[in-house]
């Protein structure tokens, strides 16, 4: 386990890292191609190699890379007889390729490492034992769903719509997924539609509650560009308003990512920040405390923490259930580290309660093997006196492999211990 020595206050200007998210639904959807796709501007982090490899166990594709590209080769589709596909701990990856290996493989089962093995696969599971599927050890799958009617709870994860989404237009027949909740985290299942419609399949939103996905489609191979990731951009967004001027560069305005949201929210506490076409220029700023509903924007909040730790006055997180389960249990994490750090936070049932202002101190930080958490606290770093120790700091590859060297590209002092 690696130890980052970290401080400074951050400045100057970063690229937008690829788009995680999209990166996951641009390698499914080339792989489920039968012909050549080409993804550009995409990063190999530990969770897309786990896509990857998922659909290599499945025989979907060939893949070869150069620098940022990825040549994808559909291969004709079979069944394998046995698939052991390695999710490493990548949530999404386990929950989009759930559904599509129940089609793909007479059986399938989803090596998971972490925290992964625990985070819910409920009510998804119980959805496709209804339709037909056998679930005979945890992470264990055979048999193929019939077409139909999906009704599943919106409020769990919005991975499993993604994962119904992706699986179901190769039914023989046309479904509707029916949400029994409203969806939270909404903004990813359109990522997902988005990405599906550049491969040449379609999804219909009847109501808010009902997704008609036709059957018999085919995903055909396209060549696309990955765009920049906001969930990634919000840790500078933030560094920013408590450090000198960042400029991040290649960020699509009128982006569909929930994340997005980070700009309006720093922007409602008072903070600094301006667009300039792809480029979003944060500068120090004076922020409040406010009320942060994170039901869409669940993976803001630890760093969104950090900014409320800054802000004068209270900032209170709501609707912030789901953090718990995620890499870590985000707020637990958060609260946890945050306090370390001298911040006044509390962890309610769904969120946090943080009375900003309060000077921060370095301090010996847990990164509950939590890329957001230690990005967070990295960023906490630069509002505090002396130094901050975060362990476990290797964990960032899950989704930004990058992120130190970024962190030392705008000045701050990061050193492996
Ligand atoms: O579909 C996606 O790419 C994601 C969906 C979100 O999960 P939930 O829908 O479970 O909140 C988010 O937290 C995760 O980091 C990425
Ligand atoms: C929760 C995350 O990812 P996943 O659910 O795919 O593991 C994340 O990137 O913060």
């Amino acid at each position: 386990m690696s130890r980052m020595r970290v401080s400074g206050r951050l400045s100057g200007k970063v690229e937008a890292m690829p788009s995680k998210s999209m990166a996951h639904r641009a390698v499914l959807c080339a792989a489920l191609s039968g012909g050549e796709s080409r993804i550009s501007h995409i990063a190999f982090s530990r969770d897309i190699q786990a896509t990857i490899a998922c659909a290599k166990a499945l025989g979907l594709a060939d893949f070869s890379f150069a620098g940022d590209k990825l040549r994808v080769i559909g291969r004709p589709r079979t069944v394998a007889e046995e698939a052991l596909l390695p999710c490493g701990e990548s949530g999404s990856t386990l929950r989009f390729f759930l559904p599509l290996s129940c089609l793909l493989a007479k059986k399938a089962r989803f090596v998971c490492e972490g925290r992964l093995a625990e985070r819910p696969l409920e009510p998804l599971k119980s959805l496709l034992m209804e339709k037909g599927v056998a679930w005979p050890g945890s992470h264990e799958v055979s048999g193929r769903p019939a077409a139909g009617t999906f009704e599943i709870a919106g409020n769990v994860s919005s991975q499993f719509i993604s994962g119904l989404l992706f699986a179901l237009p190769l039914l023989e027949g046309d479904s509707v997924i029916r949400l029994t909740t409203p969806l939270e985290s909404a903004g990813y299942v359109e990522l997902t539609r988005q990405m599906q419609a550049a491969f040449g399949v379609r999804s219909e939103w009847k109501s808010e509650r009902e997704l008609l996905v036709p059957g018999n489609q085919t995903y055909r191979p396209s060549d696309v560009r990955v765009e920049g990731d906001y969930s990634h951009a919000a840790f500078f967004a933030v560094a920013g308003q408590i450090g000198g001027e960042i400029a991040v560069s290649g960020l699509l305005p009128d982006s569909r990512q929930g994340d997005k949201a980070v700009l309006e929210i720093l922007a409602r506490m008072g903070g600094n920040i301006e667009i300039q076409g792809e480029t979003v220029f944060s500068r120090p700023s004076l922020l409040s405390g406010t009320v942060i509903d994170a039901a869409q924007i669940p993976d803001l909040v630890p760093i969104l923490a950090v900014a409320g730790a800054a802000a004068k006055g209270e900032t209170r997180i709501v609707h912030a259930q789901r953090l718990r389960i995620k890499e870590s249990d985000r707020l637990a994490a958060t609260a946890a580290e945050l306090a370390k750090m001298g911040a006044e936070i509390e962890e309610t049932l769904d969120g946090l309660v943080i009375r900003g202002g309060r000077p921060l101190h370095g301090a010996e930080i847990d990164s509950h093997n939590d890329h957001r958490i230690a990005m967070a606290a990295a960023v906490a770093a630069g509002l505090a006196a002396g130094e901050t120790v975060i362990g476990g700091a290797e964990c960032v590859a899950k989704s930004a492999p990058q992120f130190w060297e970024e962190f030392r590209s705008l000045g701050g002092n990061a050193v492996e211990q």
